[in-house]
């Protein structure tokens, strides 16, 4: 039988622990509430014993009947209360939870955040978090609430007649030990299941993005398998995880009728002997019964706690995503020095993972306050790479980036950032408007400021005739990828960047939004810098300077004229763009 390691239990137990600490005030409440609730259901056989008692003494059965309504109403209203303190406790550890978990995704760093299928971290946030629901708030209530009203139980039980409860208590014993044996494979099964989830959510995501390649390659089939594999493995798992739940259900349900039965029979004796009254051996059977509540409630909550611990370990996976620090600065921070490059880099040596070789290798390069810089060279030579150091998702091994002379180790990431405007090649838009995507990177942007940049970027009067304008929701199929990249470009001008990073599509695109383009970068390259990863040749012919990376290394740079002289592979490489622009 695979199990959980004990350390891992332990472990997972504290971060259970750790959700619901917040929260001890009302849980300690609710667990008040619940052991009221249960000392009212404990009282309530002894009163019977007493309504009983009194039948046919001519005793007035007033008393014991009013206090058995009394210890119903406010046994009631307390569960009552129990209830709505627990839902809403529960909620809000899903919600602290779910918090927790989206915050790490945004502050993770950005390059592991991407290795891993987003839609997999999507089902932690959606689905893991609400398996922790129950863990955290009412299973452990109910633990410790019926474990306590099991314990009253036998103690009220052997009150009335010791013999009796010893026979009940060797029947919850025998009950407890196979419980221990079979709980821990639940939890198991249960992380598997909400494992393969995770996974379905993964590739399922993906298929979807890339739905038109899927049905171009006549892949459905194929794709379709793949994905029910998961959901599959899900329920086999989870099957897995109900038989052992069903087992645990009946040694349970089977155990506690044995002992009614015991009892009865037992008791029956006794009375039969005069050790025992009728009305105690009722007493006790109905204490019998009680016992079904605390029994049953002790599997449920151990079922729905093995369930949350197994939430909890993937949850706390997450809580594994390294997130981006800000530096360490002793003494005074540095000046940023007018004079200096914007940026800088100075034998920067990076890699994606230890041991793989290096992305780019003792690179130096420096781009001016002014101007273009072009990035050109063949795929896999490191040009992204650059782009990615710059940003701050990669972090270099060896060598320096500076920002106008202030190496980047002292700078908070951010801080890097917001001098920066970047343009992926794939141009994503953000959920919501073209108005929220346009003012992603600089919300206080105004209405003048975004139709002049609408107007740079050509995209003015087609905005304008649509019936919502910039109010139209944007998806990522409702604009051509034309569009998509002058948006992205009217977004990253917006926020009037120190430095342009744009990453030009490899694809063709219209001669509209290469004009816009090629505009944008010469009117930006006037008052600040661009970089361009550049695809077409007209934004090499456009460029002040020209940097050719071959194999993780700047092996030329120059300009347009210099390099056709000196660089053999810049000019196979303008070769291969001439051909493409005349496709
Ligand atoms: N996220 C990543 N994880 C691991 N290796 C990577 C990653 N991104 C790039 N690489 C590797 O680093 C090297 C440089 O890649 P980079 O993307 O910088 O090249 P590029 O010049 O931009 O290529 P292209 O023009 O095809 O985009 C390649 O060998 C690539 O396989």
């Amino acid at each position: 039988m695979t199990s959980i390691a004990p350390s891992a239990q332990r472990e997972r137990l504290a971060l259970l622990w750790r959700f619901a600490r917040p929260h001890r005030r009302s849980l300690l409440l609710a667990l008040l509430l619940g052991l009221g609730t249960s000392a009212s259901g404990l009282v309530s056989p002894l009163a019977t014993r007493e309504v009983l008692g009194a039948l046919g003494t001519g005793k007035s059965l007033a008393d014991p009947v009013l206090l058995l309504l009394a210890l119903i109403v406010v046994g009631a209203a307390m569960s009552w209360c129990q209830w709505l303190l627990l839902g809403r406790l529960a909620e809000q550890v899903v919600y602290d939870v779910r918090e927790g978990m989206i915050r790490r995704f945004l502050q993770a760093k950005v390059l592991p955040l991407l290795a891993r299928p987003s839609g997999e971290l999507v089902t932690r946030v959606t689905s893991d978090s609400v398996l922790l629901r129950e863990a955290a708030s009412s299973s452990v209530i109910g633990l410790v609430n019926a474990f306590i009203l099991l314990i009253g139980t036998l103690v009220l039980m052997a009150v009335l007649d010791w013999v009796l409860a010893l026979a009940t208590v060797g029947a919850i014993a025998v009950v407890t030990v196979l419980f221990l044996v079979l709980m821990p494979a639940i939890g198991v099964a249960q992380e598997r299941s909400q494992g393969a989830l995770g996974e379905l959510g993964g590739e399922l995501e993906g298929s979807l993005r890339a739905i038109k390649t899927v049905k171009a390659a006549s892949a459905e089939p194929r794709q379709l398998e793949r994905l029910l594999e998961h959901a599959r493995q899900a329920r086999a798992e989870s099957v897995k995880a109900v038989r052992r739940e069903a087992l645990v259900w009946t040694i349970a349900w089977t155990g506690v009728e044995t002992a009614i039965l015991i009892i009865l029979g037992v008791g029956a004796w006794r009375v039969d002997q005069g050790a025992m009254d009728v009305p105690t051996l009722i007493a006790f059977l109905l204490y019998a019964f009680g016992l079904i509540g605390p029994v049953m409630d002790l599997s449920q909550n151990v079922t729905t706690l093995q369930t949350g611990l197994a939430a909890a370990g993937r949850i706390a996976e997450v809580e594994s995503l390294e997130v981006e620090q800000p530096p360490v600065v002793q003494g005074q921070a540095r000046r940023p020095d007018q004079e200096a490059p914007i940026i800088e880099l100075n034998a920067v040596t990076a890699r994606y993972a230890p041991g793989v070789p290096p992305a780019v290798n003792h690179l130096d390069l420096s781009i001016p306050a002014r101007g273009h810089v072009a990035i050109v060279g063949p795929s896999g030579a490191g040009k992204t790479t650059v782009f990615s150091l710059m940003l701050r998702f990669l972090e270099p091994e060896h060598g320096h980036l500076r920002l106008r002379g202030v190496p980047y180790s002292e700078l908070d990431p951010s801080a890097v950032r917001r001098h920066l405007a970047y343009v992926e090649q794939e141009t994503p838009v953000v959920p919501g408007t073209i108005r929220e995507n346009l003012l992603f990177s600089n919300p206080d942007a105004d209405e003048a400021e975004v139709a002049d940049v609408l107007r740079r970027i050509r995209l003015h009067d087609k905005i304008s005739e649509l019936p919502e304008g910039l109010d139209t929701r944007l998806g990522d199929t409702t604009v051509s990828g034309g569009q998509r990249q002058r948006i992205a470009l009217a977004r990253a001008l917006l926020a009037r960047p120190a430095v342009l990073l744009l990453d030009e599509a490899t694809a063709q695109v219209d001669g509209i939004t290469e004009a816009a383009i090629h505009d944008a970068v010469r009117r930006q390259a006037e008052e600040g810098a661009v970089v361009t990863i550049a695809h077409r040749l007209s934004t090499v012919l456009d460029a002040d300077e020209i940097v050719v990376m071959e194999a993780s290394h700047v092996v030329a740079r120059g300009t347009h004229p210099e390099l056709l002289e000196s660089s053999p592979l810049y000019r196979d490489l303008v070769d291969a763009l001439r051909i493409r622009d005349t496709l």
